[in-house]
């Protein structure tokens, strides 16, 4: 006992001294240009979107907050390190020091770039599900700018007597840059599914409208290799380990170049990164197939396709059905891959108000059209500007769904909308309503979906059209890879062949080797066996007799496992689909 509160009295102490330190470390105006020097050069993230396009209503400076994040992130984790004390420790000193820095460092026009309920900087050290992580490390990839201007959508559907169009998007633009987690955020069935789909090259062009660049040239199926698809549904074969999934994809989709033992070394890497040690050796799972947590499925389906260093990755909700803390740990691994070079497009239905804060760029959508492209730490503001600001103290995801929805709710109801529901209200005067009725009455849902799209149509489409049009900032050679150079194929044909096949024998052997299988075969052997029991063959009517045994046995085992076959087709379905829209697989 006595033991412990000292040890937190110290640690109180050092903390009080850390805090001491460095407010006076701050009041130096010698020191505070050094650490501004400091941030210059030590954003990593600055760098790689250095001449990048801002695309938000924010306009300019779009990198400087985020800049600013990161090293003060880094500058406070240099300060508790030399402290070497606990984790009390190094929470109180970094909340301390992080308001005296912001307060000391930061322009008055980056402070609406601070994020209130923002836990940015504190990089989630320990795993809760699997222990210390190791930070993302790839090697460069080829950067890719992704813009796309006017995006449209239909399907056509088909009845028995007739055949109508369904519009799901309706001139979608927006950008993402290297470097940067862009979020696609709306309700159910506002396109968030068709837009990611489209964006990566899944739907056939025929039915869309608009232009999508990738460092400015158009699509190429040379992209396929370069892009990575994280499906909302989890395709995995449920009975390989971690280690064994990660190891096939490993070797179908890393370069020829490499050797074996590089591509499974490739493979342990992406399993520390993404902190999936303790369950290598655990079967995946599925519904019939107790295995690996949801949290943890989600990370082999991420590992899958981040295995050959994709410079696009785009995830369909990566965080459905997981919890909150687990949902954070991915979306910070989505950061961490981004901090890596690569461009990270999401889906996302609820964000927690921590994990909504570590976007980058925010799309919401509603009914398929447009409510607000820019920086995420941006929404509100522009979302206040138009006249809708939240009453009450709201997760900024809870509100942004709520416009989406067109649900006005403990929302501020803009003036335009409250003039257009005056003639509502005059109607209703005439219907006998009392005061407090037509008081809380609020727009139609249709009313607000259109207003808001209407407000960003003019408001700031056309400027966002505008700075789509600046070309990305990196040479002509780089650009044109997109276009002409394909990843090679990681295995050739007669090596496909083979790992298809141990693969296949892999997920196979429990189905195979099972009881039920077994008994199956042995109760069939045993009813023949009866069934032809002392038959010797000595006339002919039991030679006959025998002729049908042979005719029954080769009929059996020529049937079986035919059917057995026919049966996995279906199951490798959407296994063979995935690869194939991943340019896994030579074909
Ligand atoms: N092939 C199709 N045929 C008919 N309707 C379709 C088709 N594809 C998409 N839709 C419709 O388009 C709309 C948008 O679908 P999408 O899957 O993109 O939505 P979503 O925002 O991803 O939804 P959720 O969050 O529920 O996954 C939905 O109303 C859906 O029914």
């Amino acid at each position: 006992m006595e033991d412990t509160s000292s040890s937190s009295g110290l640690m109180r102490t050092q903390s009080d001294q850390l805090v001491e330190t460095i407010s006076a470390t701050m009041r130096s105006p010698r020191v505070s240009s050094d650490w501004g020097a400091e941030m210059e050069g030590s954003s990593r993230k600055s760098m790689s979107k250095g001449g990048g396009i801002s695309a938000s209503p924010g306009g300019g400076g779009s990198t400087s907050s985020r800049h600013i994040r990161k090293t003060r992130s880094a500058q406070m984790k240099f300060d508790v390190d030399e402290l070497n004390s606990g984790a009390t420790l190094s929470r109180a000193s970094s909340a301390s020091m992080g308001f005296s820095f912001t307060a000391f460092t930061v322009r008055p026009s980056d402070i609406a770039d601070s994020r209130p309920f923002s836990d940015d900087d504190d990089h989630i050290p320990e795993d809760i599900e699997t222990g210390t992580l190791k930070k993302i490390q790839t090697k460069p990839t080829l950067p890719i700018y992704l813009k796309f201007t006017e995006v449209t959508y239909k399907v056509i559907i088909k009845g028995v007597t007739f055949t109508t169009e369904k519009n799901i998007l309706h001139g979608i633009t927006g950008s993402a840059n290297p470097g940067e987690v862009l979020a696609l955020m709306g309700p159910s069935g506002s396109g968030k599914t068709t837009l990611l789909s489209v964006l990566g090259g899944r739907v056939g062009e025929t039915n869309q409208r608009g232009s999508i660049t990738y460092n400015d040239q158009p699509y190429t199926k040379f992209l396929k290799s370069r892009i990575g698809f994280v499906t909302q549904d989890d395709v995995l074969f449920p009975h390989l380990t971690v280690k064994e999934t990660l190891t096939y994809a490993a070797l179908l989709r890393l370069p020829k170049t490499l050797t074996k033992q590089e591509k499974e070394q490739r493979a342990t890497d992406v399993i520390s990164e993404l902190g999936l040690e303790r369950c290598q050796d655990s079967m995946i799972g599925g519904s019939y197939v107790r295995g690996i947590s949801g949290g943890e499925r989600k990370r082999v389906c991420i590992g899958n396709d981040i295995i050959n260093n994709p410079s696009l990755l785009l995830l369909d909700e990566p965080t459905s059905g997981l919890d909150s803390t687990t949902a954070l740990r991915i979306v910070q691994l989505l950061q961490d891959i981004a901090e890596a070079g690569k461009t990270v497009i999401t889906t996302i239905h609820q964000p927690s108000s921590r994990l909504y804060h570590k976007f980058d760029k925010l799309i919401l959508l509603g009914k398929g059209s447009m409510l607000y492209f820019g920086k995420a730490s941006e929404a509100m503001i522009y979302f206040s500007s138009i006249g809708c600001s939240p009453l009450i103290s709201m997760n900024p995801a809870e509100f942004l769904l709520d416009l989406a929805n067109g649900n006005l709710n403990d929302v501020s109801v803009p003036g335009e909308l409250k003039d257009r529901m005056q003639i509502g209200n005059s109607e209703r005067v005439q219907i006998g309503n009392s005061d407090r009725e037509r008081k809380n009455r609020k727009p139609s849902p249709a009313v607000v979906h259109e207003y808001l799209v209407e407000a960003y149509e003019m408001r700031v489409a056309e400027s966002e059209k505008k700075n789509l049009m600046i070309p990305v900032p990196i040479d002509e050679e780089t650009k044109s890879k997109v276009y002409f150079e394909k990843q090679k194929y990681g295995a050739s044909w007669r090596k496909q062949f083979g790992i298809l096949f141990w693969r296949g024998l892999k997920e196979r052997r429990h189905d195979y080797f099972s009881w039920l299988r077994l008994s199956q075969i042995v109760t069939t052997a045993i009813i023949v066996g009866l069934l032809w029991w002392q038959s010797d063959g000595n006339n002919a009517e039991e030679l006959h007799d025998q002729a049908g045994l042979l005719f029954f046995i080769a009929v059996f085992w020529g049937y079986f496992p035919v059917f057995t076959a026919i049966f996995t087709f279906p199951q490798e379905r959407a296994m063979l689909n995935k690869e194939r829209a991943a340019d896994m697989l030579e074909t």
